[in-house]
């Protein structure tokens, strides 16, 4: 098994009065691409901020490697800020090689990592630009290329896509995947679940600032009920209810999703579609990464 190296152990963290992280925990693999999603005010930016020590837990801890973040750590991490940290004014290429060296890197790996993290993010052509004249999706792409530039050990990114074009969105999954591949664990926050369960190998979804799911996305995707897709042109709406355990999630036309709890049998249900005709699909559905936060955030509101 690997080896844990990023570990996130019962952070609790309170504003005022208010409770924005409780005992929250999970790791992060050498290797893994780790997906943190969660609504508004979860409790995301929260966790990253304290793994960087912009923020003191009350109590918990983060460890790199089984050891306390220590400065020399942090030195190791990239980091993308959500309020994002940039340099309005100061060249795309400068602050590059700046911050490169501020991470210990010196003058000539500065120099030839920010040629290649521009040349990959597709910004090469603006190193002579001030960050302030860029489109708001450069500036991300410079801020990814600043999160990389020191070629840090871990990664952990609050909201790296969120206004990237489709272009930039595949660059940025590639750079993700590619770290990975190279041993780095990498964590990032995002609102895109589908762009998270094509990319991570595991997902956390947290709520009220308590880690609610955390597993592959396959273990996650094939939690709660069976579904089952049924396209049977000539059925009522109302066709499948008087098969016990099974709900009509969606009919239209003859259409159907339909959900099947555990005392459903799913043959007596296929028998009561052909009994309404020709039936030309019944297949069964995984439930999507965002069926399943659907799920969550509604046992957040009824709570
Ligand atoms: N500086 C602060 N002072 C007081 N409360 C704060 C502060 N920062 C965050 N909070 C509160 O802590 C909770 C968690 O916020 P956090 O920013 O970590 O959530 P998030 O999951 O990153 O949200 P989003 O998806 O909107 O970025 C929220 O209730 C928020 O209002």
């Amino acid at each position: 098994m690997t080896p844990s190296m990023l570990e996130f152990d019962r952070l609790t963290k309170r504003y005022g009065e208010r409770t924005a992280l409780r005992e929250l925990s999970f790791s992060v693999a050498a290797g893994e691409l780790f997906g943190f999603v969660g609504s508004n005010g979860a409790g995301k930016t929260t966790t990253m901020r304290i793994a960087l020590g912009v923020l003191a837990s009350d109590s918990g801890e983060v460890r790199w490697k089984g050891g306390a973040v220590d400065l020399a750590v942090r030195a190791r991490i990239g980091y993308m800020p959500e309020e994002r940290g940039l340099y309005p004014k100061m060249k795309v290429g400068e602050q590059l090689v700046y911050l490169a060296q501020i991470h210990g890197m010196g003058g000539r790996a500065a120099q030839s990592a920010m040629e290649a993290w521009t040349e990959r993010l597709g910004v090469a052509e603006r190193r002579g630009d001030e960050v302030q004249k860029l489109s708001l999706g450069n500036q991300q792409r410079v801020q990814l290329a600043a999160a990389l530039v020191h070629d840090p050990e871990v990664l952990i990114l609050d909201e790296p896509f969120s206004g990237l074009d489709p272009v930039a969105v595949e660059v940025m999954s590639g750079v993700l995947r590619e770290k990975a591949a190279e041993g780095c664990p990498v964590v990032f926050s995002s609102h895109q679940l589908d762009l998270v369960e094509r990319l991570c190998d595991r997902v956390g979804i947290i709520r009220g600032g308590e880690m609610v799911a955390c597993d592959t996305v396959e273990a996650l995707r094939s939690q709660g009920n069976r579904r089952v897709l049924v396209v049977a042109p000539r059925a009522g709406a109302t066709w499948a209810e008087g098969v016990p355990g099974v709900t009509t999630l969606e009919a239209d036309g003859g259409r159907f999703l339909v959900e099947l709890d555990d005392s459903a049998d799913d043959q007596a249900l296929l028998h009561a579609a052909l009994a309404t005709g020709p039936v030309h699909e019944f297949a069964t559905q995984q439930q999507t990464l965002t069926d399943l936060f659907r799920n969550v955030v509604t046992q957040e509101v009824a709570a």
